[in-house]
């Protein structure tokens, strides 16, 4: 997959050099660009924010650096075509199902706003040559779109074959489809087998796999009913069988 993500804080995505995303990279399962937004300025100040029509406070950023950006990270025919993706608060709720559906795609654009947020005619001209999709990681204010590039890029890349080491599997996380459904993850443990007092579940050291995973599925059930009662609500009644029910 190639993954190109265009910003004024290239140096925010250094994380992206460091463990599995940076082994993904260098053996080329991930191919991730950066770009300086800034490199498609032409003014003394690489000027990429102005004030915004009708008022208000702070500053939107320039459709002319983007759609220039665009232009040169894209090109005028691309083969694959690459779906854009624009981090903003007010975009769809991402999920671990768009990271899935994502994670099949050949090339993804990420393009970082801050301030405001981008003219919004960007968008418009670029869903003309790509699929544009506006996404937001959550309900909150931040300062700009990297950080939420670097959740959607972690949380992308992670499902591709290959990265995930064989000792680590998607599968069983939170979360995730056709599994864990809905469910957040239950306790973990891992030796010493007793620590300050504490002792593991004897269940998991009875190498009982059928009794384990009855087990870990009893105690995800119990804890998305503690902190996510809203995820076992929306859950299809058929994923939840007679003996969930009695969790
Ligand atoms: O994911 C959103 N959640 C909250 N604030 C944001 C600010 C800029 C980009 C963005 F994606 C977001």
């Amino acid at each position: 997959m190639r993954i190109d993500i265009i910003t004024i804080f290239p140096d925010y995505f250094t994380p992206l050099e460091l463990s599995l995303i940076g082994k993904a990279r260098k053996s080329g399962i991930l191919d991730i660009r950066l770009h300086d937004l800034r490199s498609w300025t032409h003014d003394r100040h690489h000027t990429v924010d102005d004030t915004p029509y009708g008022g208000g406070p702070g500053m939107v950023m320039k459709p002319q650096p983007w759609g220039e950006a665009l232009d040169a990270v894209v090109g005028a025919a691309p083969d694959p075509v690459p779906r854009l993706i624009l981090p903003t608060p007010s975009g769809v709720p991402f999920t671990q199902r768009h990271a899935a559906r994502l994670a099949g795609e050949p090339w993804l654009v990420f393009a970082c706003g801050r301030y405001e947020g981008i003219d919004s005619r960007v968008a418009v001209d670029a869903a003309r040559r790509m699929p544009v999709e506006e996404l937001s990681i959550g309900d909150y204010v931040l300062a700009g779109g990297e950080s939420a590039t670097l959740v959607m890029v972690e949380t992308v890349s992670r499902l591709l074959p290959g990265v995930l080491g064989n000792t680590e599997s998607a599968e069983q996380d939170s979360f995730a489809p056709g599994v864990m459904d809905d469910l957040v993850e239950g306790p973990v443990y891992t030796k010493p087998a007793e620590w300050r007092g504490q002792e593991v579940p004897p269940v998991l050291l009875s190498g009982h796999h059928g009794a384990v995973d009855r087990w870990r599925r009893d105690e995800a059930l119990r804890r998305t009913a503690r902190n996510r009662p809203e995820l076992l609500r929306r859950m299809a009644p058929d994923r939840l069988d007679r003996r969930d029910r009695e969790v």
